[in-house]
């Protein structure tokens, strides 16, 4: 079946209010409407950009999802600091990205963890991007194939059907992030192949060949191309290159099928 894909702009901890409205118009001035419809493209900045993000992006009628990168497991009340699924989907964000690699890391998330997330985002209707993902002495000891299956079961968890039905992979091999250095697209495909076939085994095959595998790690518009026709790919989560309003244009009008003019 066809996916349509989703590229998603992680911005992490970059770009302040004014700045993340400015990305986004200049986006959209760089990428022609039409494109969209062949393209999901989402913005993931951080928490404090996103009211200007939904009001521009719905104030103008974009055409752009936009969400969050991380996500409180508790519904609400005396826990200082953190941001609720509630509250993301009342500002109508569509995403949220969890277990990062840089939450794990720096954070000590585990996949229980990312599991309860992911479960909060489905019951306030947020799609969660579930981020998976093996460290380089892990691919150098030719494990990483089945380390990532194992992380994602741990990180789906307790999920039902339908709720594994919205819910997004992204695969980040972990020594390909911010690095410049991209899985070959034969890589990202052996192991976005094997996260499908374990969505199958968890879902069954309808729901699995219908969810998006992402691939994530130094995305950029000359990798994309290649990345995006390997048939178990469905898309870029998107770092360093999302924060460049051009390239970011280019590398998801190559996901929608052609590049700018
Ligand atoms: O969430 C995005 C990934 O961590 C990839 O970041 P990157 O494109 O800067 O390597």
């Amino acid at each position: 079946m066809a996916r349509t894909p989703l590229i998603a702009g992680n911005w992490k901890m970059n770009l302040n209010h004014l700045e993340a409205i400015a990305l986004v118009q200049k986006v959209a001035f760089a990428l022609p409407e039409k494109y969209l419809e062949k393209v999901e493209v989402a913005f993931i900045p951080p928490y404090t950009d996103i009211r200007g993000v939904q009001i521009v992006i719905e104030g103008d009628k974009l055409g752009f999802a936009y969400g969050a990168q991380d996500v409180s497991v508790h519904e609400s009340g005396a826990y200082t600091g953190e941001i609720s699924a509630g509250m993301l989907a009342k500002l109508g964000c569509t995403y949220v990205v969890v277990g990062h690699s840089e939450r794990r890391e720096y954070h000590s998330e585990t996949d229980e963890l990312v599991a309860a997330k992911a479960a909060a985002c489905h019951k306030h209707g947020l799609s969660p991007i579930v981020c998976v993902g093996e460290k380089l002495e892990t691919r150098e000891a030719g494990d990483h194939v089945g380390f990532v299956v194992e992380q994602l079961k741990g990180s789906l968890a307790g999920l039902d059907k339908g709720q594994l039905a919205s819910t997004v992979i992204a695969y980040e091999p972990v020594w390909a992030i911010g690095t410049g250095k991209t899985a070959s697209a034969a890589d990202a495909q052996e192991v976005c192949a094997a996260i499908r076939a374990a969505l199958t085994e968890l879902a069954g095959p309808e729901i699995a060949d219908q969810m998006r595998v992402l691939y994530g790690g130094s995305v950029n518009s000359s990798t994309v191309g290649e990345l995006l026709e390997q048939p178990d790919v469905d898309g870029g989560l998107v770092g360093g290159s999302s924060l460049k309003p051009d390239e970011f244009a280019q590398l998801s009008a190559i996901a929608a099928g052609g590049p700018l003019p």
